[in-house]
């Protein structure tokens, strides 16, 4: 049974042998001998030894012989005595040791363990010789204690040579050697576990003697349990512990529990100034470079031109914590809190056995593991005793924590540690990852890095109660972008209700539009975006491509086909002509996944894709804008509009219709977008097709302001920008401090699967955000759940600190090299909103005017105007349709009523 015991376990640092009978023969042979071996050497008598033996001390030897072994016992015996003296005792000992192994674990015994075993046996038997222990020259050992060998390598070589002391440290660093070598146990090892053992020890009598100090009993399964299970410290904390007990089934054993272990992943991480490694800021500036080297037209975008030398924010404006402020983790009081969980869940009669203990940047997690047969719901279901137990002011059970056979019971840390953003964006993940559009979020509770890729999540919902960390989530994503992208490669709308959370990126380059703080603005500068979007998949559809990469991959892609074709053309001294490389590299783009069928303006294709120089003068012109714009000159839009017209020589009627075939239309053809549609004015510079789009990032900061103002619009723009943006680079991020089911809509949660939650104050807030409960467990300042794109359980962690005086420096560092260029049309347009609300427009009140927008929409897409058709699609009562409907007549919009009749439409739609 020993055997079987053993066999469940294998031993460290010994080779293991297959299953063999002959093992366990070999095992007992070998205790067999070494106990004859034994009791030979300790009843031997010299008297025994027959005359002839040449060690013999007599004539007449022993008539009944003494020896346990005999006459054969007492020779072999008294041979060891006199070459190894006392020390050849460890011989049967070590035989012991190896038969013991050779039957519990198989292990191998090499010749590797037996030389370790004569290293052993001479190095003592030369110690006693030199230091004259058992060194008494008598018929037992007459060469003394240390025999032939301690009398010649210890007496005659070493003690000469190197002295008593020298000799003695030299021996005994050969026994080391031979021990190591005959036990298999590395010397490391060997020193940690002795050092661990003492540790806990002395861990062990501090639990105890403070259990005492407070009248607690100290018998119990943790305290006494703990000391023996070896604990390991963070630096072993990559070890893996097989989950789960051992069992041997056909004995119904169940032997120790994986060790617990004390992690300690709140420290930050070391933070090693190295000179000669390049700044991170370079290193993604070096790969912008290159990107815009290979795009074969040369930087045509006017944002590619005007931010060419921008130069990314170096990391070193952000600040590494002061580490010397942390405290240590105290182990002790972390072990007391373990203990008076399984005490009190005991209490309930839920018996669980005490495992891994880690500590987190603000909380840490206990982990406990139920006996078997016990659910783990009953766990769950006193989380309130379990909080009065240990005073916690909340506590979050994980029953059981996803992938583990463990229960996580999670308290709040007193000494809360801040995780910097420097250090995430400093991590592998961030820096070298493979996300397109990275974001630092924060570390969970093992001490991972949690760094999200915008780009897939595709939009963001960011909730918490007020003084959660939000706005700090926020900047450090915000932030971390700053940190990644130059203006050219990336654009912010930020909408900020709340007026003063975003001010501070005011002059950032990178805005697409200013900081949009009124409300009513804010769905204009939605409309933008959602024209943008169409603006963007028309642009995709023209160039054959699918989406947002393969749009701005395309001219490398391109490029690289035509070297390709090129090279083998040469080599195949063939002449190609150049429009047949042109149509086969079309038909190699990635056409695969159905792109909006591409257009039939052959014109227009042509003034994109082939010639260049119309092209490159149409964009010089842009920068020249741009430049204007960056100088507070007046912009000469208008003249690039007129310029590009003539120059691309495009807009005809005929392509006018053919495009009406691309947009967003129904079966009917009919305008199914919730914007307006295109503009002829915009439409001339879709014709600018640039190399590159940037990514554009949308940034909501309070969405209950919004949806105070304009509930439908607000939700039909967000519902339409969540559901198609993704593939045309634009994405979503909406923040709220209202969790609730009319702000956060049934549409709005449809379409944003990636979710973070803050702190909130009740469960049903937490399913308003997450659709489970568990945020009203979070302990705030930056303590989050965070839900992957298409991770099913929520990780907790805590949120990535970024300060007032980081996002400033940032900012000023992005702003000093330039100014943002804004959307002119769109700044206008906010601007005109912008004007007193209620301002007499011809009695008609902004308020009107807003209404008044969504009718035009309506008669666009339905081709007709009628009071019935603005209630039914815009939701009005009967008095303020036909209000709507008076206005568009007195602005000559529409004809005079005839009846039942609809009215007749009197101007060209599109124009308006
Ligand atoms: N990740 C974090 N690490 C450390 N402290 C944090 C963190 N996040 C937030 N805090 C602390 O919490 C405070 C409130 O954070 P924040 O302003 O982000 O809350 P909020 O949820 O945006 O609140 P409101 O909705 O009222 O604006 C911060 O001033 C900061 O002290």
């Amino acid at each position: 049974m020993a055997a079987e015991l053993a066999k469940s376990r294998p031993a460290r640092g010994r080779v293991q042998e297959k299953e063999s009978p002959w093992n366990d023969a070999i095992g007992i042979a070998m205790l067999v001998l070494a106990a004859m071996y034994l009791l030979a050497l300790v009843s031997y008598d010299p008297m025994d030894l027959p005359s002839w033996f040449w060690l013999s001390v007599t004539d007449q030897p022993n008539a009944v012989v003494k020896n346990f072994v005999g006459r054969f016992g007492a020779m072999g015996a008294g041979l060891s005595l006199y070459l190894a003296g006392m020390a050849i005792y460890l011989l049967p000992i070590s035989m012991t040791w190896f038969g013991v192994c050779k039957l519990a674990s198989n292990l191998k015994v090499t010749g590797r363990s037996w030389l370790g075993v004569a290293l052993m046996v001479i190095s003592m038997a030369a110690i006693f010789e030199v230091q004259d222990i058992l060194n008494q020259r008598d018929n037992i050992t007459p060469l003394g204690g240390g025999g032939g060998f301690g009398y010649l390598i210890g007496g005659s070589i070493l003690a000469n040579l190197l002295g008593s002391v020298g000799s003695t440290v030299v021996l005994a660093g050969v026994y080391a050697v031979g021990f190591f070598l005959a036990s298999g146990i590395h010397p490391l090892q060997a020193i940690q576990d002795i050092r661990m053992e003492i540790t806990q020890a002395w861990e062990t009598w501090q639990i105890r003697k403070e259990l005492a100090a407070r009248g607690v009993e100290p018998e119990t399964s943790a305290v006494s349990a703990s000391p023996s299970r070896r604990r390991k410290t963070t630096a072993d904390k990559a070890d893996t512990v097989p989950a789960g007990p051992l069992v041997t089934p056909e004995l119904g054993l169940t032997f120790e529990a994986p060790k617990p272990k004390i992690i300690d992943s709140s420290a930050n991480r070391e933070h090693t100034e190295n000179k000669d490694k390049p700044r991170l800021s370079e290193v993604w500036e070096k790969k912008r470079a290159q990107k815009l080297e290979q795009a074969p037209h040369g930087t045509l975008g006017s944002l590619a031109v005007r931010f060419k030398d921008y130069k990314l924010p170096e990391l070193d404006l952000l600040s590494w914590p002061d580490e010397s402020q942390r405290k240590p983790t105290d182990t002790r009081e972390l072990l007391a809190i373990q203990e008076t969980i399984v005490k009190a869940l005991a209490s309930f009669n839920v018996k669980v056995e005490a495992g891994d203990i880690t500590r987190g940047p603000s909380i840490t997690r206990y982990e406990v593991r139920p006996v078997d047969g016990l659910r783990v719901a009953r766990i769950a279901a006193l989380d309130d005793d379990i909080a009065r137990a240990t005073c916690a002011e909340r506590i979050n059970i994980l029953a059981p924590i996803p992938g583990k056979d463990t229960v996580g019971i999670e308290l709040a840390n007193r000494d809360k540690v801040a995780v910097p953003i420097r250090e995430l964006l400093e991590d592998e993940v961030f820096a070298n990852g493979k996300a397109k559009l990275p974001i630092a979020l924060g570390k969970d509770v093992y001490g991972k890095t949690i760094i999200g890729d915008l780009a897939a999540m595709p939009h963001l919902l960011v909730a918490g109660a007020t003084g959660s960390g939000k706005s700090v989530c926020i900047n450090g994503i915000i932030t971390s972008l700053l940190c990644r992208f130059a203006p050219d490669e990336l654009r912010f709308i930020m909408i900020d209700p709340k007026v003063v959370e975003m001010q501070n990126y005011a002059d950032l380059p990178h805005l697409a539009l200013p900081v949009v703080t009124d409300p009513k603005k804010a769905l204009l500068a939605l409309r933008w975006v959602v024209r943008e979007m169409e603006s963007r998949y028309q642009m995709f559809a023209q160039e054959g491509c699918r989406n947002f990469e393969t749009f701005n991959n395309r001219n490398r892609k391109r490029a690289a086909a035509n070297e390709a074709r090129k090279a083998a053309a040469a080599a195949a001294q063939t002449v190609i002509p150049a429009n047949e490389v042109e149509t086969e590299i079309e038909a190699d783009m990635e056409t695969e996944a159905a792109p909006p069928p591409p257009p039939s303006r052959t014109p227009r294709k042509a003034a994109a894709g082939k010639d260049d120089s119309r092209v490159s003068a149409a964009f010089a012109k842009a920068a020249a804008a741009a430049d204007h714009l960056v100088d507070g000159t007046t912009p000469p839009w208008d003249d690039m509009d007129q310029s590009n017209e003539a120059d691309m020589d495009v807009e005809t009627d005929a392509d006018a219709e053919n495009e009406a075939t691309e947009l967003p239309v129904d079966q009917h053809g009919n305008w199914i977008g919730d914007s307006l549609p295109p503009q002829p004015k915009v439409r001339s510079q879709e014709f600018i097709i640039p190399d590159t789009l940037p990514y554009i990032v949308v940034i909501i900061d309070e969405l209950a302001d919004l949806m105070q103002t304009a509930p439908a619009d607000i939700e039909v723009a967000i519902a339409r920008i969540t559901q198609m943006a993704r593939a045309a680079g634009i994405h979503l991020i909406v923040a709220t401090q209202t969790p609730r089911a009319d702000v956060i809509t049934g549409v709005i949660k449809a379409n944003i699967p990636t979710r973070i939650a803050f702190q909130v104050s009740s469960a049903l807030d937490s399913r308003v955000i997450l659709d489970r409960k568990g945020a009203e467990n979070l302990v705030g300042k930056g303590d989050m759940l965070y839900v992957p794109p298409g991770g099913a359980q929520p990780i907790r962690s805590q949120g990535a600190l970024v300060t007032d005086d980081e996002i400033h420096a940032v900012v000023e560092r992005c702003a000093e090299q330039g100014k943002p260029i804004f959307d002119v049309k769109v700044d206008d347009e906010t601007g005109e909103m912008g004007g007193d609300d209620d301002d007499d427009n011809g009695g008609v009140s902004s308020e009107e005017e807003q209404t008044l927008e969504r009718c035009l929409e309506v008669i666009r897409q339905e081709k007709k105007a009628s009071t019935s058709l603005f209630q039914r699609r815009l939701k009005l009562g009967y008095g303020r349709a036909a209000r709507m409907m008076d206005i568009l007549e007195d602005r000559g919009i529409i004809g005079p009523g005839e009846g039942a009749k609809p009215r007749e439409i009197l101007v060209d739609m599109d124009m308006i």
